[in-house]
């Protein structure tokens, strides 16, 4: 799979770039750019997302341990990064590659004109043969609007870019059914769906103290690349020449799902939603397997403060999220209507509260 992909990401986590107390480790970064020049020079086109600037920023600063304050984080990233740059700068350098550095926060990705700008800027580095090295721009993210992970940034830069394909690198080589640290796991070798993921524990937590987000957040990320149709592989970076070659190693998640247009992907996945709509099986039904749009007859309750044209989420009745939408109605409007059929409603309230056309089912 990865082997034939002509436009990838690959994204590096922090646990692989860095010493156990923090500092980058630059062999182990060397040895990564050897993986990827070569895939360049073979006449492939890569976007590494590199996690690691608050991990390298701890040793110059004297911290000690990765901080757990948002100014020391961002003080360590902002020193981190520009270590994390130079060192990527000058390791491709031997290969007379040159890298682009992209840093963006959720915001560029998630609101849709900017999502625009920074494809445009990874496509123009591609074409003019640079490898592009993404992260989150740490050092003005807060709390509130920050990834936090690298992983779902990664599959959000994958769908941006058009990529064929994913490759999560860690410090585990493969997806276990549980917590590899506690023994007994077993490797996952393929998930073809949903159901391959029964019973899996992803731990949320990493084993180096130094990334975040652990398995559960690499899951997350293959769950959203695979179903828009880019299929993932999940390794360790010590396996990544491997993996990049044709030797099967780690976890395959084979893509679920079709490519979605930049409007439906950033639906399902980008947009960050203002409420919910809780809907009854009818609905879920219609919704989810006939791809209808939502009537108000289907709605069952309304949570959150939103306008028409905002994005909520579609439950069904146990909570599952099982589609996203733009609705139709504000939140105050929608209480009046609900559970009502369109005869029953005048006739300036019949429209849909999700039309097919503005929603993505998630299942
Ligand atoms: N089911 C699982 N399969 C594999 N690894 C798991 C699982 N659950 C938890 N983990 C832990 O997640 C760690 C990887 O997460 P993390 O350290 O955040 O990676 P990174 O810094 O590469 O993003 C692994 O080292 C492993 O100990
Ligand atoms: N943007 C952050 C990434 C956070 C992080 O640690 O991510 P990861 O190692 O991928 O779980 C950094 O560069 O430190």
């Amino acid at each position: 799979m990865i082997a034939a992909a002509q436009r990838i990401v690959v994204k590096v986590g922090s646990s692989s770039l860095t010493r156990a107390r923090g500092g980058l480790d630059q062999a182990r970064l060397a040895s990564l750019v050897d993986t990827v020049a070569r895939r360049v020079g073979a006449g492939g086109q890569v976007v590494l997302v590199s996690s690691g600037a608050i991990a390298a920023g701890i040793t110059p600063l004297g911290l000690g341990r990765r901080p757990r304050d948002l100014a020391s984080q961002q003080a360590a990233a902002s020193v981190g990064q520009q270590a994390l740059a130079h060192a990527y700068a000058e390791s491709f350098a031997r290969y007379a590659l040159t890298v682009g550095q992209v840093l963006l926060t959720a915001d560029d990705v998630v609101r849709r004109s900017h999502y625009r700008n920074a494809q445009r800027t990874l496509n123009r580095l591609l074409t003019l043969g640079a490898v592009p090295v993404v992260n989150e721009n740490d050092t003005v993210a807060t709390n509130e609007i920050r990834f936090g992970d690298n992983d779902r940034l990664a599959a959000l830069v994958s769908h941006l870019v058009g990529a064929d394909a994913l490759v999560l690198l860690s410090d585990v080589d493969a997806l276990y059914d549980g917590d590899p640290r506690r023994g007994g796991a077993s490797a996952i070798l393929e998930v073809n769906g949903v159901e391959d993921m029964l019973g899996v524990e992803a731990g949320s937590t990493g084993s180096s103290g130094l990334g975040t987000g652990g398995m559960a957040s690499k899951v997350e990320a293959a769950r959203v690349a695979s179903s828009a149709g880019i299929p993932v592989l999940l390794t360790s970076a010590a396996q990544a020449d491997r993996a990049l070659g044709d030797a099967d190693v780690g976890t395959a998640f084979a893509a679920t799902g079709s490519r979605l247009s930049a409007r439906r992907f950033w639906l399902a996945h980008a947009a960050d939603a203002s409420g919910r709509l809780w809907l009854d099986d009818g609905a879920v039904s219609a919704v989810v397997k006939r791809r209808r749009s939502l009537l108000a007859a289907g709605v069952t309750a309304v949570e959150g403060a939103f306008d028409g044209g905002d994005v909520v989420e579609l439950v069904d009745p146990s909570g599952m999220v099982v589609a996203r939408g733009v609705v139709a109605y504000d939140a105050e409007e929608l209480p009046a209507l609900i559970g009502r059929s369109s005869h029953q409603l005048p006739p300036e309230q019949r429209r849909e509260v999700v039309h097919a056309d503005d929603l993505v089912p998630l299942r």
